[in-house]
């Protein structure tokens, strides 16, 4: 099934469904009902199945999924086999922890190369070298990288986005709070920690 054929919402969790069946698959697990998957990832169940079902016939009445056919197909849609190297501009207190923590472990991303204005040009945190700002043109050329997580302060957010999209960035992981704009060719996606945690206190409440 070719991958764009499967509505966002669903690529959205293959991620997810992939940790947690490679976690299954390590504990020696061989199938997994639906019901079982929906327990453990707080997904509905019935949306489980029509996610499934994008990738044919992966399962049967009463048997469950087969968990590594399952590995096989989502790790051939989300690209598994090859390690997706990615660079981060913004070396302060949120770039710094995410450098720390090996994404590699979980999932194939791996944040290859970083870029600062300040002293911490020149170091490497997390095994992830720090170059300065200034090389960002020459760097992204270098390592074909196309892919970029955004921790700059606000007010730089803008230019630095302009930058890597005509670096050649085709997708930017934007943590400012800052609305990028962008030209259609290149994708931003927004983390909002505080709109998260306000819609997990509204929730609680209603
Ligand atoms: N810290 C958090 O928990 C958190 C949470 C959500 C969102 N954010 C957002 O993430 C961004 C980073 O937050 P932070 O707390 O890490 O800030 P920070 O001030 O600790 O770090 C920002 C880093 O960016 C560097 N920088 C400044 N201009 C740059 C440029 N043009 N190119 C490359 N690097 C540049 C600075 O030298 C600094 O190291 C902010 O926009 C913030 O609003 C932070």
């Amino acid at each position: 099934m070719e991958e764009n054929k499967i509505p966002q919402a669903t690529a959205k969790r293959l991620p997810l469904y992939y940790r947690h069946l490679n976690n299954l698959h390590q504990q020696g697990k061989q199938r997994v009902s639906s019901k079982e998957l929906s327990e453990a990832l707080k997904v509905d169940s019935a949306t489980i199945r029509k996610d499934f079902s994008y990738f044919g016939e992966l399962g049967r009445k009463g048997y469950g999924y087969d968990i590594q056919h399952l590995i096989y197909f989502f790790r051939k849609t989300l690209d598994q086999d090859e390690i997706s190297r990615v660079a981060l501009v913004g070396v302060g207190n949120l770039g710094t922890a995410l450098l720390n923590y090996n994404f590699i472990k979980n999932n194939n991303t791996k944040i290859e190369i970083a870029f600062d204005t300040n002293d911490k040009v020149d170091k490497t945190i997390g095994g992830v070298p720090i170059y300065s700002v200034d090389d960002l043109e020459k760097e992204l050329k270098r390592t074909e990288i196309t892919v970029a997580i955004l921790t700059v302060p606000m007010q730089a957010a803008d230019e630095m986005t302009e930058r890597l999209v005509n670096a050649g960035i085709e997708g930017i992981l934007n943590f400012t709070p800052s609305r990028l704009s962008v030209p259609d060719t290149v994708r931003v996606h927004h983390i909002d920690l505080s709109v998260e945690l306000q819609s997990l206190i509204y929730f609680l409440k209603n």
